[in-house]
C-alpha cells in the first residue's frame, strides 16, 4: 500500500493550528494527539479543538487518542468528523464494540499498543480495524527517542497483517525522522506519524516530501 505520512500537530503551535494544518498540504492525514492527563501523564486537547480542526481543514484528521475509558469518548471523535480514531488496547475494556462504533460513524478504527504491549493477544481484532499503531516511544509526549526495541514486532506485525490478507494499515508513532523512517518501513509499516521531524524543520513541505521519499525508497 502506498506510504502515508501524517504530520503531528502536537509539535504544531497550538495558537495557529489552522495555519498548521495548512502549513503541510501534502500530508495524507493530520495526527491529532489527544491525551487526558489519566492515560498518559499531559493533557493537549480535546473534542472541541477536533472539531474546529475538521472545519479549518480539507486533510483527514487521523486522531490517537491517549485517554482513559476510549469506549466513553472515542464514537464523539468519529461523529466530530475525524478520518481515523485509533483507541489504545491498554486502556479499552470493550474494544471490539468501540471499534465497530467507530466504523459504523464512518471512520477508520484504529488499535494503538503502547512500546511494551505484545502485539500477538490482539491477532483477533485485525478483522475490526482499518489501522494498527504501534508506538515507537512511551506515549504522551513529542520529540523523545525512537525506541529500536519496537523493530521487531513491527516485523511481527507486518506477518500477521499479511496472514489476514493485508488490508489493514501499520503506523508507526514516535520519534520517527528521517534518519529512522527507513527501518520502520523495511520492518513493514506503511503509514508514519511524524511530529517534531516536521514541525520542527525549517520547511515543513520538504520535510513531508523527504519522509515520504525515504519510506519509499525502501
Ligand atoms: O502520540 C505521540 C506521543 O505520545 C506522538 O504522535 C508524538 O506527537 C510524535 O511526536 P515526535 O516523536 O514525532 O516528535
Ligand atoms: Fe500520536
Amino acid at each position: 500500500m502506498a506510504v502515508q505520512i501524517s504530520p503531528s500537530i502536537l509539535a504544531a503551535d497550538f495558537a495557529r493550528l489552522a495555519d498548521e494544518a495548512a502549513a503541510v498540504p501534502n500530508a495524507d492525514w493530520l495526527h491529532v494527539d489527544v491525551m487526558d492527563y489519566h492515560f498518559v501523564p499531559n493533557l493537549t486537547l480535546g473534542l472541541p479543538v477536533v472539531e474546529a480542526l475538521r472545519k479549518a481543514t480539507a486533510t483527514p484528521l487521523d486522531c490517537h487518542l491517549m485517554i482513559a475509558d476510549p469506549d466513553r469518548w472515542a464514537p464523539q471523535y468519529a461523529e466530530a468528523g475525524a478520518g481515523s480514531v485509533s483507541i489504545h488496547a491498554e486502556a479499552a475494556r470493550a474494544p471490539i464494540r468501540t471499534l465497530r462504533e467507530i466504523r459504523s460513524l464512518g471512520a477508520r478504527a484504529g488499535l494503538a499498543l503502547n512500546p511494551a504491549t505484545a502485539v500477538e493477544p490482539y491477532e483477533d481484532l485485525l478483522a475490526e480495524v482499518d489501522m494498527l499503531l504501534l508506538m515507537t516511544v512511551e506515549p504522551g509526549f513529542g520529540g523523545q527517542k525512537f525506541l529500536d526495541g519496537v523493530l521487531p514486532k513491527i516485523r511481527r506485525a507486518r506477518a500477521l497483517i499479511e496472514r489476514h490478507g493485508g488490508r489493514v494499515r501499520l503506523q508507526v508513532d514516535g520519534g520517527v525522522d528521517l534518519d529512522t523512517i527507513g527501518r520502520c518501513a523495511e520492518a513493514g509499516a506503511d503509514v508514519f506519524v511524524a511530529g517534531s521531524a516536521v514541525y520542527g524543520a525549517s520547511d515543513p513541505v520538504a520535510a513531508v516530501s523527504a519522509l515520504r521519499a525515504a519510506a519509499e525508497r525502501v
